[in-house]
């Protein structure tokens, strides 16, 4: 407040319930004194960064995170660290997981689905505008705010890309072919997982979903896609679905023939809620 930049420190929050736990640590719902502004504190156990050598991981999660302000991106404010454990500030999402609302819910209706793919995707696109691609959306990763809007969380295994990075501001011209082809596949694996989760928030479960890994492995490689006759989905979903199910990274829908798909105009509320 007076000096932004000032340290925080853990006695300047009041703790509350945890939240849930993560494999490094716990998140719990935790109150800054001075201007009562809720959060979420996200605890890390440095032995545990030590251990599985993840320091580098958490830092550029902390770093992407920090640069991205987007209404369905989860806000990281700042972060600090003691001892023995690192803290992140993260907005606080009031209407936790999405996944156990689909949980709830079975499956989502047209216009949930549709409402929370095009949220989704305008965060994606923001994204990668940031040369960031997250590559682990996932029901867990999503949260809901007090609204009801969707936050992508969890930027851990997100990555710079790394084309963009190497060459001078941005210029393909340098690159060697695999170069220019791999840039174009690491952004559209996001477009895959909007896939994914368009056919999970209308069935309910993921299209690939198999007894083994192996089966689930073999089903992806093969795209051996199909749709239950219940619940019934419009057809526009479906064309939509099979657009971005496709095998060959560069023939998948961009993110901005997502947002103007007949399916995504009739069904989503720009609003996000
Ligand atoms: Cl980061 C971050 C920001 N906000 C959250 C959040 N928010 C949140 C709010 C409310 C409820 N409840 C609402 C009433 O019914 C019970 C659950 C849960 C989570 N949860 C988690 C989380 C949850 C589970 C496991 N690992 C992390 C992480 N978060």
């Amino acid at each position: 407040e007076d000096n932004p930049k000032r340290q925080w420190l853990l006695q300047d929050f009041e703790i509350g319930k945890p939240l849930g736990k993560g494999k490094f640590g716990r998140v719990y719902v935790a109150r800054e004194i001075k201007s009562k502004y809720v959060v979420a504190l996200k605890v890390i156990f440095k032995e545990q960064i030590e251990k599985c050598r993840i320091q580098h991981q958490l830092r550029r999660e902390m770093e992407i995170q920090t640069n991205l302000n987007h209404p369905n991106v989860l806000r990281l404010y700042g972060w600090f660290h003691d001892a023995e454990r690192v803290f992140l500030i993260l907005e606080y999402a009031h209407n936790g997981e999405l996944y156990k609302e689909l949980k709830r819910k079975d499956h989502f209706s047209e216009k949930q689905a549709a409402t929370y793919i095009l949220s989704l995707t305008k965060a994606l696109a923001y994204c990668h505008e940031k040369n960031v691609i997250h590559r682990d959306i996932k029901p867990e990763n999503l949260l809901l705010d007090h609204e009801g809007r969707l936050k992508i969380a969890d930027f851990g295994w997100s990555v710079q890309s790394r084309s963009k990075r190497h060459t001078m501001c941005g210029t393909l011209d340098y690159l060697a072919p695999e170069m220019v082809e791999s840039k174009a596949h690491d952004y559209a694996v996001d477009n895959w997982t909007l896939g994914i989760l368009s056919y999970e928030f209308l069935y309910g479960a993921p299209p690939f979903e198999a007894e083994s890994q192996a089966d689930t492995f073999k089903r992806i490689m093969k795209v051996d896609l199909s749709f239950p006759s219940t619940p019934s989905v419009s057809l526009e979903a479906k064309h939509l679905i099979n657009q971005l199910l496709v095998k060959d990274s560069t023939k998948r829908l961009s993110l901005q023939k997502i947002v103007e798909h007949p399916w995504i105009i009739k069904n989503a509320d720009p609003t996000g809620i």
